[in-house]
């Protein structure tokens, strides 16, 4: 079975801005998140895969096919949520849909009324005039109307209301339901992902610091706290990455017995949220100098 995407060694260079050797690969049926600082790079990839921006190097396969040479063919199976608006603002939601419509062979008017029904929204209204959360649910309502086989999404739940959020991952969730439904976004919500994704993909400064499986990542991953002291025991190099001062110290490991039977009354371990293990691999990953 051909994979919903294959990034290789993808970069692309802007005068202050290098995205370096970008490789990850989506499982069939999968859903990715795709995380990092601001400035890391997410907008930047996304804008290479859908080739809204040339790159330098590197190769991108959506369903096998380049998606240079073959982008075109590509496009009808992407639904493709944009945190920027690219609608035309003085339309109405109508106009705008049947503008849309004409671009896709597999357009499903039946399904695309069901989630204007479901998601309440205003088909008469001009696309100005919606709060951020109904353009949200129009851009959904658009991506998941041409029977699109992945969703690429960059940042489709910021600023929107945790209800709101709710909703669209009770979205996500049917849509894979479907076996060969793929999805890949950009978010900085992370505990969405916790509920959500198959696997995370970190950027960092232009490179990927890794892509993991959600579920094995949280289980390996542990916070541990104590008193800077025990530091001495047991040595930093345990970490993957250490916050400390002079009464506290705050580090990701991943777990062991040492740390939990032999350590235990001199530390505390506690769950690591996928947030904090982000967190933590960017603090190792700045205090190893040869990143830079
Ligand atoms: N057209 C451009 N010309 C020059 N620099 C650019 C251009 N587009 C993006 N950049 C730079 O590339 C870097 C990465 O930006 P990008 O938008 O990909 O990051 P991001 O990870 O999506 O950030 P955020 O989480 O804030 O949305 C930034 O430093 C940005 O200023």
């Amino acid at each position: 079975m051909t994979l919903p995407l294959r990034v290789h060694n993808l970069s692309k260079e802007y005068k202050d801005f290098s995205l370096t050797d970008v490789s990850f690969t989506l499982k069939n049926n999968s859903v990715m998140g795709f995380i990092g600082p601001n400035g890391s790079g997410k907008s930047t990839t996304i804008k290479l895969i859908m080739n809204l921006v040339k790159r330098d190097s590197g190769q991108i396969e959506l369903f096998g096919l380049d998606n240079l040479k073959d982008e075109k063919r590509i496009k009808q199976k992407i639904g493709f949520v944009f945190d920027e608006n690219h609608f035309h603002e003085t339309l109405t939601v109508h106009e705008m849909k049947n503008v849309i419509r004409g671009f896709y062979d597999q357009w499903d008017e039946n399904l695309f009324q069901k989630y204007v029904h479901d998601f309440e929204l205003p088909l008469k209204k001009q696309i100005k005039d919606l709060s951020k959360g109904m353009k949200m649910k129009f851009s959904l309502a658009i991506a998941l109307s041409h029977n699109a086989d992945l969703l690429i999404m960059d940042e489709p739940t910021s600023g929107l209301d945790p209800l709101v959020r709710s909703e669209f991952i009770d979205i996500l969730k049917l849509y894979v339901q479907d076996k060969n439904k793929s999805v890949f976004f950009s978010t900085h919500i992370t505990s969405d992902l916790e509920k959500i994704a198959d696997q995370i993909t970190l950027i960092y400064k232009g490179k990927i610091i890794f892509t993991r499986n959600k579920d094995e990542l949280m289980a390996k991953h542990c916070l541990v706290r104590g008193n800077p002291d025990a530091l001495d025991t047991m040595g930093e190099q345990m970490f993957i990455g250490l916050k400390k001062d002079q009464h506290e110290f705050v580090g990701l490991a991943e777990r062991n017995d040492y740390l939990e039977n032999e350590l235990g009354n001199q530390v505390s371990v506690e769950r690591a949220t996928l947030e904090d293990i982000a967190v933590f691999y960017i603090e190792g990953v700045k205090s190893h100098v040869a990143f830079d």
